[in-house]
């Protein structure tokens, strides 16, 4: 090939040059064949029936409120009566709530957006309130909002102009001021140019003085509380928990609230305020009482399949799971306790080899963890040790939670039956050993009630 390669260099001809130096060399196959990583599988998205999804980043937008109205009562006789608009609708909140069934953050969307509310009417006609956003996730969901970095930075002076803010109480124009460039910075947003805090009555912009207008407090601690707000941090853990992440906006006052004893007739009303927006950063962390540890291929799933209601695949390949998987156990006086399963590890996953650590969040929170090893294979302890090194390496203190260790594949001839005596007499683990056959369900009854006694001791 190298000669052909040269004798088309040297008569110039280029599309055979082209063919023959990207045909890849023996060196080259040798360093594709040595890639460790499993990317693409875990990027084979639809095909591969993989949706699964642990942690995203999301925006939630509150609504809008709706504007309130600027109207006068009419009758026969009654030229001028008393103002009469409806205030605006607030808008919708966008919430969390948690639900059982959900198992992943894939339903979640990028943009989780609530409706507006509806502008007041005459008549003393409110508007009404925009409807709410609710989205399902998964027990065990984390909320983190994360925090604008030039937000951060204004924190120091957010302090002082909070000081301001409470000084300028008695005088509502420096608040009104805040008002006014708050508002038009969400008119220009929205790329409007028609920058007004007020809806007026038609034809009265130029004669409306609003220089001693009276905020109403509720729109100024809403006002202060969307400049200033709190970081959002919290646990969703028990099933229908309900968290607002984003409040909707303030509907705007109708020109009622405006009534004064020096204006009985006030031409103008606030428009609707903006609601909260945030970022959020969802981490799913399963909740479940024990998580299952293994190597690829020591037979987690089929443990799983064996003493639950759970059907994880089962292969003889490694990283068949991809995804951690909850099964429910059920004894015979009614008690459940719940199982996760997980991708496998390999020694070096703190590297990032294999699956990496990424699922290790997976079993954080389980109380008690179960080492799958698989037996037939020679010295395994030395497994168990590897298993034990990669979960210190991720949570330092995680590989001291109580756990005992399935000695699995017991069944597998001679050599499975050696070790096991061996690991049991000579090395005596300092943890639980309970010798297993997962695929033809034998000692599984054992294992579980060790497992239920252990959780016992945890309660
Ligand atoms: N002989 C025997 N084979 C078993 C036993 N348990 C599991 N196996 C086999 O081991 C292979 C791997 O089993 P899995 O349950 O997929 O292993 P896993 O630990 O979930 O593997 P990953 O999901 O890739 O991490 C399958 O071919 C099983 O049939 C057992 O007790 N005895
Ligand atoms: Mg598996």
């Amino acid at each position: 090939m190298l000669r052909t390669l040269a004798h088309a260099q040297s008569h110039r001809h280029p599309r055979l040059c082209k063919a023959l130096s990207t045909h890849p060399s023996p060196a080259d196959l040798s360093t594709t064949s040595q890639t460790t990583s499993i990317d693409w599988k875990l990027r084979g998205g639809k095909k591969s029936g993989r949706n699964f999804i642990d942690r995203m980043r999301c925006t939630a937008i509150g609504g809008r409120g709706g504007n309130g109205c600027v109207s006068f009562f009419r009758d026969v006789f009654v030229p001028r009566g008393p103002p009469n608009g409806g205030d605006g609708g607030g808008g919708g909140d966008v919430w969390l709530e948690v639900d059982e069934n959900e198992t992943s953050l894939s339903c979640v969307k990028q943009q989780l957006r609530a409706h507006h509310g509806t502008n007041g009417g005459g008549k003393s006609m409110h508007g009404s309130r925009g409807a709410d956003l609710v989205v399902k996730v998964p027990r065990g969901t984390m909320v983190r909002e994360i925090v604008q970095v030039e937000e951060q930075k204004q924190k120091p002076e957010a302090a002082a102009r909070k000081q301001n803010v409470l000084e300028e109480e008695t005088s509502d124009n420096g608040f009104l001021d805040d008002l006014q460039v708050q508002l038009e910075r969400e008119e220009r947003r929205r790329g409007s140019d028609k920058a007004s805090l007020f809806v007026h009555y038609p034809r009265w912009e130029d004669r409306n003085d609003l220089t001693a207008v009276r905020i109403p407090p509720e729109i100024k601690s809403y006002l202060w509380e969307l400049r200033n707000p709190t970081p959002l941090v919290t646990d969703l853990t028990t099933h229908g928990q309900r968290f607002c992440v984003a409040a909707g906006g303030l509907g705007g006052p109708g020109n009622p609230h405006f009534n004064a004893p020096n204006d009985r007739q006030p031409h103008y009303a606030l428009k609707g305020l903006p609601g909260h927006t945030r970022i959020l950063d969802l981490e799913l962390k399963t909740i479940a009482d024990v998580g299952l540890v293994g190597m690829p291929n020591a037979g987690k799933s089929t443990f799983l399949r064996a003493v639950s209601n759970a059907h994880p695949r089962v292969a003889p390949y490694a990283f068949t799971t991809l995804n951690p998987y909850i099964g429910t156990v059920d004894y015979h006086d009614a008690k459940q306790l719940t199982i996760a399963d997980i991708p496998g590890l390999v020694p070096g996953a703190h590297r990032n080899i294999g699956l990496g650590h990424s699922f290790l969040r997976h079993v954080e929170r389980s109380s008690v963890l179960v080492y799958i090893v698989d037996v037939s294979r020679p010295e395994p302890w030395t497994h168990l040790e590897a298993l034990q090194r990669e979960l210190e390496l991720y949570r330092p203190g995680l590989a001291g939670r109580p756990s005992l260790v399935i000695a699995n594949k017991a069944d597998a001839g001679e050599e499975a039956k050696r070790n096991y005596e061996l690991w049991r007499g000579v090395i005596s683990p300092l943890v639980p050993l309970i010798p297993v056959s997962a695929k033809y369900k034998k000692n599984i009854l054992k294992a579980t009630y060790e497992i239920r006694r252990m959780l016992e001791i945890q309660d």
